[in-house]
């Protein structure tokens, strides 16, 4: 005899593959099918299903980065790395090398001038170690030494730097994939130049687009109708509200820094990542 735990457990599993054939399908009106699926069939069932995730506004997740830094200790370069390094991971369970088309598995990652752009470039250079071969466009750099170094470390591991931004049709040639490292959660109002024209392009291209934290030019809370539709969403630390509206593949959670009292105090309720992984698959 199967135990209604038992019986859960198969529910779930079911439904969990029943939304992956469905997400695949790539229609924006199933998240909110499959999220009513998960709901209906597990609404306080089991705490750290993904329907119990906290998603988080942009100041709650401004101020969490803040605290971070000021009341934990933290410095903007650890916290970076580990980020960077859980989309490389994520990408690497994703896409594997093995998975992609092009004679050599090409990435163009696109950075931009504030901390995303940064987890691009540590991304990139992860991703080389990874056995991929990144290029890197970023267009609008900081001046500041983190930035300084993190652009030397991808140089000196022979990762091309991009002066312009390619034509789509040069860019679905070209690579496997396009990694958006342009805004993140700090983004705000109408795009400025050089990134309007980026986004454009990126627009009229047809490889998989990867996104860190948030899909570049959507509105960190509301999402956006006419935006990019990356295949891939990468969250940092936790999914932020314009997360609801993503309807592509892949959803991994990254960023597995979190102090547990600071999960606490903002009930995240962030799933388990699994033994030692610094990525947790949403979707
Ligand atoms: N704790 C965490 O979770 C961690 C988070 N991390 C990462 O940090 C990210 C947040 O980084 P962030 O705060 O630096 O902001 P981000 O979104 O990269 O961009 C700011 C830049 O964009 C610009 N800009 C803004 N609006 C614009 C517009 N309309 N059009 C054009 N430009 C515009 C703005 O320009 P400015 O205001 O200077 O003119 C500024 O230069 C977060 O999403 C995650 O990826 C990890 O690294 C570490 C741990
Ligand atoms: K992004």
């Amino acid at each position: 005899m199967l135990s209604v735990r038992a019986l859960f457990r198969i529910g779930f599993l079911v439904t969990l593959r029943a939304t992956t054939v469905l997400s695949r399908r790539r229609a924006c009106p199933l998240v909110s099918v499959t999220n009513s699926l998960y709901k209906e069939c597990f609404s306080g069932q089991v705490s750290t299903m993904a329907q119990s995730i906290k998603y988080l506004g942009q100041e709650e997740a401004q101020q969490i980065d803040e605290e971070l830094f000021s009341e934990y200790g933290f410095s903007v370069d650890q916290l970076m790395e580990l980020a960077g390094l859980s989309c490389a991971t994520a990408i690497t369970r994703a896409y594997p090398t093995s998975s992609l088309v092009k004679a050599r598995p090409s990435l163009l990652v696109i950075c931009g001038p504030g901390n995303n752009g940064g987890d691009g470039l540590v991304c990139a250079r992860h991703l080389k170690l990874f056995g991929y071969a990144p290029t890197i466009l970023y267009p609008k750099r900081p001046n500041k030494l983190l930035f300084q170094g993190l652009t030397t470390q991808c140089e000196k591991m022979d990762i091309p730097f991009l002066t312009e931004m390619p034509e789509a049709m040069v860019v679905d040639e070209a690579y496997d994939m396009v990694i958006d490292a342009i805004f993140g959660f700090s983004f705000k109002g109408a795009v400025r130049e050089p990134f309007g024209s980026i986004l454009d392009v990126l627009k009229k291209t047809t490889v998989p687009i990867v996104s860190i934290d948030i899909p570049s030019g959507w509105d960190v809370e509301q999402g956006s109708t006419d935006g990019l539709q990356p295949d891939m969403l990468i969250s940092l630390t936790a999914p932020k509200k314009s997360a609801k509206h993503f309807c592509g593949r892949y959803h991994y959670l990254g960023g597995r820094f979190v102090p547990p009292a600071m999960e606490k105090k903002y009930q995240l309720n962030l799933p388990p990542y699994p033994n030692t992984d610094c990525v947790y698959q949403l979707q």
